[in-house]
C-alpha cells in the first residue's frame, strides 16, 4: 500500500543559500533532490548569483527538466563592483544580512512573489545554517523552516563551542604559541590545538565583528525544526553524537554530489560554477599517466599574495611533477595579478603543467590521471575529493577550512596537514611524500573512505535513508503536522 503521506500536496520549499559559490553548490543539489520528488522549489539567489549563473552555466536548461522548480532573486545589497571574494566577503555581507536582505527577505513574503500560478504558498523554508533573521521571519509568517549548514559537522561543532572556548580560558588566545592543545571541546580533546579552531579564533578581541557572527549565529541553530549536514555517519559519527544533544533532529544526507537518483539531469555539462570552466584541462589529463597528476585549487574566496603564488609554483616545480592548476582571475590579493613569472617556471609549467582559470572540479577529480589534491579545504572540495578517493594536501585559509584540514590529516588520514605554512621546500616534499613516499598508505584509507562515502548514499545507505527521511517530514511539516 502506498505510504499516505506520499498522497499530501505536493510541497513548495524556499531553499535560500548565503550568496557564495560554496554554498549555492550544495543547496543546487538538495533543490534538484526535492525536485524529484515532485516538490515545488523556489531557490532563492542574490541578483550577483543569478547572473553568474545564467552567464557560466546550464543551469537553468537543467531545472527546465522540472517544471516546479523556479529561481527568485533577492539584491545582497553590496556594491556591484565587489569582488564578493576574500575574508572581506564577509564583512561586507554581515552589514548588509541585518540592513539590507533582512528587510527584502520579509518584504518577499509580503508580497505575491512566492504564490504563482498552481503553486501553493510557500510551506516550509529551508534556509542557510548562517541566516537567522529566516527564523525570525518564519516565526512572524508561521512557516516551518529548516537549517543547512553548508560546512562539516567538526567545523559547526567547534563553532557551536565557542561559549565553552570563553569560559575555559581557550579564547582569547593567550600569547603566540598555536600548538597549545585545546580541551573544552567534547570529542576532540586528543588532537584539537589552538591552530585548527576555525580562522575566526585567532582574534586577540572577541568583539570582532567575524568572530561574533560566526558564534551568535550558530548558536541560533537549535531555534531551527532541524539541522541538514552535507556529510555522512560513517565520516563525522562521533561529533553528530555531540550535536545531537543539543539537535537532536539531524539529517546527514551527504555527500550530496554523490547521490545518482533515476531521472536525475546530471549530464558531463551540468555545472553550477559560477566561474567559466575551461574543459580543455580534461584533455590534456587523457594524455597523462595514471595518477601522476597533482591538482591544485583554493576554491572560489581564497586570496593569496603573490609571493605565496610564488612559494607555492617552486615547491610544484621542484617536486617534479605533473599539475593542473586552478589559477582564478581574483586569486591574487595584492593587485599586480599573477605577473611576471620566472622563466624556469614557465618552462617547467609548459612541460608539464597545465593551468586554468576555473575547472570542471568534480570531473577532474574523477579522472584516472589525478594522484593528489592541493586544497584550502573547503567542504565542497574536501567531500569531491573523499568520494573521487583523492588524497589530500591541505592549506587553509579561512572559516572552517581549519577545521577540516586537521580531520583529514589527523583523524581521517586522508592526507597532509600544511596549515600555518608556505614555504617551497614544504610544497615540494609534502607532495612527493603524497604521491611516492607515502602513497600506498594514502590509497589505501582513501579508497577505505571512498567506499563509505558511496555506500552512504546508496539505496539502504545511511544518506540515502536520511534524504528519503527529510523528504518525508517535509512533506508532514507543510501538512502541518
Ligand atoms: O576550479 C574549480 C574550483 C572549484 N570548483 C567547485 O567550487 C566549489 C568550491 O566549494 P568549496 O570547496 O567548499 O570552497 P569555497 O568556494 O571556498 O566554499 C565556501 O563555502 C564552503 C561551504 O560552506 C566552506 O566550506 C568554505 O570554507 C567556504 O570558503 C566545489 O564544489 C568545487 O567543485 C570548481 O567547480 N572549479
Ligand atoms: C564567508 C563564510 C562565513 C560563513 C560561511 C561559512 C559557514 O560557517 O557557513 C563558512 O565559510 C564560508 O562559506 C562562509
Amino acid at each position: 500500500m502506498d505510504d499516505p503521506v506520499q498522497t499530501l500536496t505536493p510541497p513548495h520549499v524556499l531553499i535560500f543559500p548565503l550568496p557564495a559559490q560554496g554554498h549555492v553548490n550544495s543547496m543546487l543539489k538538495l533543490a534538484e533532490l526535492l525536485c524529484l520528488s515532485d516538490f515545488h522549489v523556489t531557490f532563492l539567489v542574490s541578483d550577483h548569483i543569478h547572473n553568474r549563473l545564467l552567464r557560466q552555466t546550464n543551469v537553468h536548461r537543467r531545472f527546465e527538466h522540472y517544471p516546479r522548480f523556479r529561481f527568485e532573486t533577492i539584491s545582497d545589497g553590496i556594491p556591484t563592483e565587489s569582488s564578493r571574494s576574500g575574508s572581506d566577503f564577509l564583512t561586507e555581507l554581515i552589514d548588509s544580512l541585518r540592513t539590507v536582505i533582512k528587510p527584502l527577505f520579509r518584504e518577499l513574503f509580503c508580497s505575491n512573489r512566492l504564490s504563482y500560478e498552481s503553486t501553493r504558498p510557500v510551506t516550509c523554508i529551508i534556509a542557510d545554517g548562517v541566516l537567522s533573521f529566516t527564523i525570525d521571519v518564519a516565526e512572524e509568517m508561521g512557516i516551518p523552516i529548516v537549517y543547512f549548514r553548508t560546512i562539516s559537522a567538526c567545523a559547526f561543532w567547534a563553532y557551536f563551542c565557542i561559549p565553552q572556548l570563553i569560559e575555559s580560558g581557550d579564547l582569547p588566545f593567550k600569547g603566540i604559541d598555536l600548538d597549545v592543545p585545546i580541551q573544552s571541546i567534547p570529542g576532540m580533546e586528543d588532537f584539537l590545538r589552538r591552530r585548527d579552531l576555525p580562522a575566526n579564533c585567532r582574534v586577540s578581541d572577541l568583539s570582532n565583528k567575524k568572530f561574533q557572527f560566526l558564534s551568535t549565529e550558530t548558536r541560533q541553530t537549535p531555534r531551527a525544526r532541524a539541522l541538514i549536514l552535507n556529510t555522512f555517519d560513517d565520516l563525522e559519527g562521533p561529533i553528530l553524537s555531540h550535536i545531537r544533544i543539543h539537535m537532536p533532529n539531524i539529517y546527514t544526507i551527504g555527500p550530496l554530489h554523490a547521490h545518482n537518483k533515476p531521472r536525475m539531469v546530471v549530464t558531463s555539462t551540468s555545472s553550477d560554477s559560477l566561474l567559466e570552466e575551461d574543459h580543455n584541462c580534461m584533455m590534456w589529463l587523457d594524455a597523462q599517466p595514471s595518477q601522476s597528476v597533482i591538482y591544485i585549487s583554493f576554491g572560489s574566496l581564497a586570496m593569496i599574495t603573490r609571493t605565496q603564488l610564488m612559494e607555492f609554483w617552486h615547491g610544484v616545480v621542484k617536486s617534479g611533477k605533473r599539475f593542473l592548476w586552478v589559477i582564478r582571475p581574483d586569486l591574487v590579493s595584492d593587485g599586480g595579478g599573477v605577473g611576471q613569472i620566472p622563466t624556469e617556471l614557465l618552462e617547467a609549467t609548459m612541460e608539464r603543467g597545465h593551468v586554468v582559470e576555473w575547472a570542471p572540479q568534480e570531473e577532474v577529480l574523477d579522472h584516472q590521471a589525478i594522484g593528489g589534491f592541493l586544497t584550502h579545504s573547503g567542504w565542497n572540495s574536501t567531500l569531491e575529493s573523499i568520494v573521487a578517493g583523492v588524497p589530500m594536501i591541505c592549506w587553509p585559509y579561512i572559516a572552517d577550512q581549519q577545521m577540516n584540514s586537521r580531520y583529514v590529516g589527523e583523524v581521517w588520514k586522508l592526507g597532509m596537514d600544511m596549515k600555518d605554512t608556505c614555504d617551497r621546500i614544504v610544497v615540494e616534499k609534502m607532495i612527493r611524500d603524497l604521491m611516492e613516499v607515502r602513497k600506498s598508505e594514502f590509497v589505501q584509507s582513501t579508497k577505505r573512505m571512498a567506499k563509505l562515502a558511496r555506500k552512504a548514499t546508496s539505496e539502504g545507505g545511511s544518506s540515502h535513508c536520511n534524504l528519503d527521511r527529510l523528504i518525508k517530514d517535509l512533506r508532514l511539516m507543510s501538512a502541518g503536522v
